[in-house]
């Protein structure tokens, strides 16, 4: 018999799995809720009962039991106690179950992030990473906390009413029933209409487009403003913004008539009851039975407005839940690093790439094109070429940031798939082109190298990386928060606090993408002199971009649209490489580079 797969769950009835060990807290808030919503109901019949006690006694109201008064307004006080104390323990265990949810999922999430390749968090992923796990978690939060047990209710209070309305009268209670029927069959059929649910989902999409544009809008405010760009100017701002004022038309258009349909149902409940009561009042045998009961169902009839008004709201709120809940699935099926399993350790820091394949994506684009080399221990090399040839990719392979698709990269012989993630970042260290500094102290900051350094060796790397001196003139020295207290570090300072973590980390192997965008005089060479002490004894291989830095290396390799294109030392490349001269020869004409006279005069100001 073919096994059959069990159905992968969605929505709310996914959001329940999420919510794991917490289901009993919310099961108990919904039971809670639904005490509170039958203490709600009390005080309808509990004047339902005063009324008839009046009717009967009208004549001669002194006659009313006290004791039947007392009991009435005994029950009422209670009922209200009861409601307040029922809504609030409900309230609170909800809002404690939606905490813990919010705090596991958040942390599911940021463990699940911590096992993906760092190669998934592209810019456009981290866009979206950062509406899942602050928005989407957040609204869950605000649905458990709130609506799950606010639905329950919702269902839990028409079913009593109406089950204690058809006891009392069955024909009243149908005319109380009939018109809400039309209101959820006509409102629950334009959710379902297929028309209608892309309205909705229009709605859902433009908007978060619109918002996506609006905060990329405010983030590149400084260049809008230098090229004097004004709002209408910024036109995917404007269409973005046309885009979803028409999807909330289309909805409107859809939704309207509908929504006519049902606050016209929802008035004529009243004026259903009204005749048929008249007609039941007509055959009555007794007068001072029938008024209470007329006046009950008055009074309970409208009382049925809210819930239902609550149900429609919550399945409106479900849809984006269930969107969030989706989302959030999709971020948790993304696929993990292959954990090795048997971990091996590599004995020695040769590193080779053998015929190592890979592309970003499925177009067969390749980044790097069946690439072979080797670079030996305690050896320097520059990875040099085009912008676009692969070097960066090439670093990011040996880190595992993605996985080859084909060929094999090893350290000391074993393949870097059969080491451990975590043995392989302690074996290699990373100065990025652009660090990023957290809003931590510099301390923290540079700890990250090692968390278990002493704050002399914490000194001692920044003083090897030439920060020292920049950090001890900051208002609060190493304890000074980046980004607070006015203490702002320049591109070239950030470089040199990452250059300080690799030397606290001191792994046997370093890659160094050296930043051309901070190359004022000092700052470069402060920062060559202190990649050269980082290098020291050190298997380092160099993405370079001014090829004076690798002049001096062991080996350079020359990658150009993902293939190497040739290796040697500079000398021997000068001598059998053309491209490699070329790109020499573009390095000197760049470093001789001067703005003319002539230019100067033609940039004349306009008027
Ligand atoms: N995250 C990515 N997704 C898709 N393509 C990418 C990605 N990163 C790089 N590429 C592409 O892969 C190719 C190699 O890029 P890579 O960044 O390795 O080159 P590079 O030599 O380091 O360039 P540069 O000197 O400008 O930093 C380029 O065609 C680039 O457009």
């Amino acid at each position: 018999m073919k096994h059959k797969e069990p159905k992968a769950k969605a929505g709310l009835f996914r959001l329940m799995e999420l919510a794991g060990s917490r289901k009993g807290q919310l099961t108990g808030a919904c039971a809670l809720s639904v005490l509170a919503a039958a203490a709600r109901l009390v005080p309808f019949f509990t004047i339902y009962g005063l009324l008839r006690q009046i009717v009967l006694h009208y004549h001669n109201l002194s006659a009313i039991p006290m004791s039947t008064v007392l009991w009435l307004v005994g029950t009422t006080a209670v009922a209200a106690v009861a409601y307040g104390g029922f809504g609030f323990a409900s309230s609170s265990l909800s809002h404690r179950a939606a905490y813990n949810i919010l705090y596991e999922l958040r942390v599911q999430l940021m463990e699940k992030l911590s096992r993906l390749p760092a190669g998934y968090f592209t810019g456009t992923t981290q866009g979206a990473l950062k509406k899942v796990v602050q928005d989407d978690v957040e609204q869950i939060e605000e649905f458990i906390a709130h609506n799950i047990a606010d639905t329950v209710s919702a269902i839990a209070l028409p079913v009593f009413t109406l089950a204690y309305l058809f006891i009392m009268d069955w024909r009243l209670a149908l005319c109380t029933i009939f018109p809400l029927v039309i209101c959820i069959v006509v409102l629950s059929a334009g959710l379902k209409n297929p028309k209608g649910a892309k309205t909705q989902l229009d709605m859902h999409e433009t908007r978060e487009a619109m918002n996506g544009t609006i905060v990329e809008y405010v983030h590149g405010m400084p260049v809008i403003k230098v090229f004097n760009r004004t709002l209408s100017a910024f036109g995917r701002l404007g269409k973005s913004i046309d885009d979803f004022s028409a999807a909330v038309k289309r909805a409107a258009y859809f939704f309207a008539p509908r929504m006519g349909v049902y606050f016209a149902a929802m008035g004529a409940q009243l004026l259903l009851i009204l005749p048929a009561g008249l007609l039941i009042g007509l055959n009555a045998s007794s007068y001072t039975d029938f008024l209470p009961l007329l006046l009950l169902f008055f009074l309970v009839g409208a009382g049925l407005k809210e819930p239902l008004e609550n149900m429609m709201a919550l399945a409106l709120s479900t849809k984006n839940i269930a969107i969030g809940v989706a989302r959030i699935d999709k971020i948790l099926a993304e696929k993990e690093i292959a954990a090795p399993t048997s971990s091996v350790l590599p004995q020695s820091c040769d590193i080779t790439f053998d015929h190592v394949q890979f592309s970003y994506n499925e177009d067969g684009l390749m980044a790097v094109n069946d690439i072979s080399f080797a670079l030996r221990q305690n050896t320097i090399t520059g990875l040099v070429g085009p912008s676009g040839g692969g070097k960066s990719t090439v670093a990011q392979l040996l880190l595992r940031f993605y996985e080859p698709q084909a060929g094999r990269i090893t350290i000391g012989g074993v393949d870097i798939k059969d080491i451990a993630p975590g043995k392989l970042m302690e074996n290699v260290g990373y100065v990025f082109q652009d660090s990023v500094l957290f809003r931590d102290t510099v301390e923290g900051n540079i700890r990250m190298g090692n968390s278990e350094a002493t704050r002399a060796e914490v000194e001692a790397a920044a003083k090897a990386a030439a920060i020292h001196d920049v950090i001890m003139a900051l208002p609060m020295g190493y304890d000074t928060v980046i980004g607070e207290d006015n203490a702002y570090l320049s591109g070239g300072e950030k470089q040199r606090i990452a250059i300080a973590r690799v030397f606290l980390k001191k792994p046997p192997i370093i890659l160094l993408d050296e930043a051309t965008a901070y190359a004022d005089a000092e700052n470069e060479s402060l920062i060559q002199e202190a990649f050269a002490k980082l290098a020291e004894g050190k298997t380092v291989l160099i993405i370079a971009h001014r090829l004076k830095t690798i002049e001096n290396a062991d080996q350079i390799l020359v990658l150009d649209n993902g293939r190497l294109m040739a290796s040697g030392t500079h000398g021997s490349l000068l001598a059998s490489s053309a491209a490699y001269r070329r790109m020499v020869d573009a390095n000197e004409r760049r470093d001789t580079w001067r703005i003319r006279k002539t230019l100067r005069k033609e940039a004349a100001c306009h008027a």
